[in-house]
């Protein structure tokens, strides 16, 4: 599998309560106001019934809403306006789950439609693999998904991107970050980041489908269900019925109508952003050095009843002197932190500090759960990329980690495919459970769960800490070894090199923090799973 689903970078879901569903108007609703074209999906995560993601250009706010209301839906085109507020607009509130998709009228222009691209599957057809919204090289694959563009500005290091030879798909790279934490000296990293153009991306892996023989299904997939011969059955809107031998569902964070999740797991935190592109009379920003995070104080008393609530910093790309993508982040909290609280933030921040800005290209709104239970690991149907819970929890980072998994993830599933071909003509039922448990253990080894639980307990901590807490966390972090700071955002530290990591942390944190380190190991409830997960073998 070398292509993640296109949902896990554009997706966006919104719960709202009945009450806010009678509020949108619904005449106004059926009216499509631009070009844009949007379509609603309906997955559920029972975690993650928030899952919200989305961008918007100031020229277009134009989507489709569908409600599922028990066995009936209902849609309708609704612009950002139709809601009472936006509070409404993005909250979680009742029973109901309405899945909200939103495509920016400029990137669809420019991405291809993947169905222009890719022969449609065949109902009478078995396929080997379909993965949902993702493809495999190699296998008879289908890909079934709505074809929606990505509409997420992502950010990587450039190295990590090299690695996946995926280079050509960055757009602007600055040679340096930099980490602004308080009023002393900033701290440069000495990495280069780059900004992956979101049209590049989509088109290397459109292409990488074409190369192998991808089919395609442009649906919305309903359940999936154990058909005949052990095949899995997958319905599909108007009860489409693809049949295959394995299906991995890669639809993002809101994926638990498919999947089943372990139960009595931390609960989800949310990483809440709200960003715009736009050109600035003036920018205090060297269009040299992406910034990573400014945790500088600019609002000073305005807002202190927010800052204790939810400590946000500044992410900002600086694309020229006057044109710069500013995003206020708030890094996880328990309960999301509302956009509109957000957006209050920047503007307050950018008007303290003088920033005057001229003309809005691009507004974004992100919300991505962090933490949060593993997949089932004893179920039939596979899953990848955030659906198989891979954001790392104290980032929010995932796209690095999903491709570079993607392919021996993928040749694991091709050897149990074909062991399991052989196998099958005994016995089916049996094979295939061991089978989809043999990829769900390349996915999430005991390694991986261990390294996951200190993740989990880093961001139990982060949930913790006030904005000063904060600024002497980084601090700490930051003066790690490279090899140690850099391989935690990158996953790729072992649990072994985790333990030496959190010694090193401890060696180096002033006091304040050594204490703080101790009384979270000893007393918070992620600390004991951390130890029991790091002992069982
Ligand atoms: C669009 C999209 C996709 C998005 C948007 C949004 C954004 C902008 C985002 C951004 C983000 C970021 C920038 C992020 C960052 C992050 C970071 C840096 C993080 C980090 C973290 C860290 C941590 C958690 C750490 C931890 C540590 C620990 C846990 C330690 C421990 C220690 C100990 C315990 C010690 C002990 C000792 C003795 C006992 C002796």
């Amino acid at each position: 599998m070398e292509c993640v689903g296109a949902r896990n970078f554009a997706a966006m879901s919104v719960c709202l309560s009945s009450s806010s569903r009678s509020r949108l108007r619904r005449k106004k609703l059926a009216r499509i106001r631009t070009s844009i074209c949007i379509r609603g999906i309906s997955l559920h995560h029972p975690h993650h019934d928030n899952y919200y993601h989305h961008r918007e250009t100031s020229s277009s706010q134009c989507f489709t809403v569908e409600a599922k209301a028990g066995a009936g839906s209902e849609s309708c085109v609704a612009t950002k306006e139709d809601f009472a507020d936006e509070e409404d607009y993005v909250k979680a509130g009742g029973s109901e789950l309405v899945f909200v998709q939103m495509q920016q009228n400029k990137s669809m222009e420019m991405q291809s439609k993947l169905a222009d691209k890719l022969p449609p599957i065949s109902v009478r057809d078995v396929l080997d693999l379909v993965v949902i919204e993702s493809a495999k090289l190699g296998l008879k694959v289908g890909l079934i998904g709505p074809d929606l563009p990505f509409t997420n500005n992502y950010g990587v290091w450039e190295d990590e991107f090299k690695d996946l030879g995926l280079e050509g798909c960055i757009e602007h790279v600055w040679k340096d970050t930099i980490v602004y934490l308080d009023n002393k000296d900033p701290i440069f990293i000495g990495r280069s980041y780059g900004r992956v153009s979101r049209h590049l991306l989509h088109e290397e892996l459109l292409g990488r489908c074409v190369e192998s023989g991808v089919s395609y299904l442009s649906s919305r997939v309903e359940r999936i269900v154990e058909g005949s011969n052990g095949h899995s059955n997958v319905i599909c809107e108007y009860d489409i019925e693809v049949s295959c031998r394995l299906a991995t569902v890669a639809s993002g964070a809101a994926s638990g109508k498919l999947l089943q999740y372990e139960v009595g797991g931390p609960k989800v935190s949310v990483q809440t952003a709200y960003g715009v592109e736009v050109e600035v009379e003036n920018s205090p920003y060297d269009p040299n050095l992406m910034v990573f995070m400014d945790y500088r104080d600019y609002m000073k008393q305005n807002v202190q009843t927010l800052e204790a609530n939810y400590p946000t910093f500044l992410y900002a790309m600086p694309m020229s002197r006057t044109r710069v993508f500013f995003e206020e982040t708030c890094l996880a909290s328990k309960e999301a932190m509302p956009f509109e609280l957000l957006k209050k933030k920047l503007f307050l921040r950018l008007n303290t500090m003088g920033i005057r800005i001229t003309k809005t290209y691009e507004e974004e709104w992100s919300y991505i759960p962090v933490g949060g239970s593993l997949p089932n690991t004893e179920q039939k149907n596979l899953a990848f990329g955030a659906a198989a819970s891979m954001v790392h929890p104290a980032t929010g980072y995932s796209v690095v980690r999903s491709l570079s998994e993607a392919p021996q993830y993928a040749s694991v599933i091709a050897t149990i495919l074909k062991e399991g071909h052989a196998s099958s003509i005994i016995t089916h039922e049996r094979s295939k459970e061991n089978l989809s448990m043999q990829a769900w253990n390349t996915l999430w080894p005991q390694e991986r769960k261990r390294q996951r639980a200190f993740f989990l307990f880093g961001l139990a901590l982060i949930l913790q800490l006030d904005i000063e807490g904060i600024r002497t966390f980084f601090h700490t972090f930051f003066r790690l070894p490279n090899w140690m700071w850099k391989g935690f955002l990158g996953s790729s530290l072992s649990s072994t090199d985790l333990v030496l990591f959190a010694f090193y942390m401890f060696i180096i944190a002033p006091n304040n923090l050594r204490m703080c380190l101790v009384r979270h190991l000893l007393s918070d409830p992620t600390g004991t799973i951390m130890v029991r997960t790091y002992l069982t073998i």
